[in-house]
This record gives C-alpha cells, structure tokens and sequence, in this order.
C-alpha cells in the first residue's frame, strides 16, 4: 500500500490492519513532524517497524521514484489541488486490479455546490470528471465520512 498524506498515523493504522501480515506501508508526507508521531502511533498500535515505511517529501517528488506495478492499493490523502495527478501517479504504481482510493471525495459537501468555486473545491471535482470520464476505470464513490472515491482499472 502506497498512502499520501501520512499526517499522525490514523489511516495508516487502519489500513496495516487490513493489510496481510507481511504487508508494507509506504506512506509519503511533506512534514517529517508528522511522520515521527505516525511513527509512534504505529508502535503504540503494535505494529513493527519494518511494517510501515515513511518518506518525507512532496508527494509528485517522492512517487515517481517508487516501484511501477508493485502495489496493491494507493490512498490519497494529501494536497486536494494535486488529486489529479496523484491519480496518474496512482495508475502507474498499482498491478493489474490494484484500486485508488482518495479521501475527502465530496469536500465537506463543497463539491456539490456549484456557487463554491475555491482552488481546492476545483481540484476534487476536477478529479471525480476526470475518474468519470475515463472508460478505463471503474468506480464507486462512498458516501462515509467526508466521501471516499475508489477507482481500479477496467479488465478487457
Ligand atoms: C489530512 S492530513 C492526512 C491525515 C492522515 N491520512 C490520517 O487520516 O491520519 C494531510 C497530510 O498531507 C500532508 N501533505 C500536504 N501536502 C502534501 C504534499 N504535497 N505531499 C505530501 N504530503 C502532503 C500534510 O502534511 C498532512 O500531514
């Protein structure tokens, strides 16, 4: 799994313990702060550290250098104005069936709204045309929380 945006660590627990016991997070965020109390949360949790791997940095540096096809699953949770090309990152680094997931899909109703018009409104509805639009992706979008999308590639 491939997270962006690890802030203190409470979606990465949750997705360690979804994940088969060997699995490894890789989680990217731009404050080393953040990661060194996600750090902590993730030992609190109980699990090891070699379970999660934190990179500091700005996501769209980081991705490029991970490995294309190896990961299962990529959550987004980072900067909302880069949703869209955390998408094409996503598609690049995820195997054949591998799903996409980005938090914060309806942006506290804002997406809704076509009188909102602020940058980052712009750039979560500018993603969910994009996801929509394209005949090779499947998706669903879950009305929890504050909206997750999820999106996975087509089978031909
Ligand atoms: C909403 S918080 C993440 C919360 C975390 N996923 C959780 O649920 O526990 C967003 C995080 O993204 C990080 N962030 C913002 N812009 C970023 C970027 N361009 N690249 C990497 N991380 C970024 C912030 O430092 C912050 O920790």
């Amino acid at each position: 799994v491939v997270e962006i945006g690890t802030g203190t660590g409470v979606s990465g627990v949750w997705l360690l313990r979804g994940m088969r016991p060997d699995g490894v997070l890789t989680t990217v965020d731009v404050e080393t702060e953040h990661q060194r109390l996600a750090r902590q949360t993730f030992t609190e949790a109980g699990f090891p550290n070699q379970r999660a791997r934190t990179i500091p940095g700005p996501a769209l540096e980081v991705l490029p250098r991970l490995t294309d096809g190896a990961y299962d699953l990529v959550f987004c949770d980072g900067d909302k104005r880069e949703y869209v090309a955390y998408l094409a990152e996503a598609r690049r680094l995820l195997r054949p069936g591998g799903v996409v997931v980005f938090d914060n899909a309806l942006w506290h109703d804002r997406v809704a709204d076509p009188s909102v018009r602020d940058e980052e409104t712009l750039a979560v509805r500018e993603l969910l045309t994009t996801v929509a639009e394209d005949e090779d992706l499947l998706r669903v979008l879950l009305p929890v929380g504050d909206g997750l999308l999820l999106a996975r590639t087509r089978e031909h």
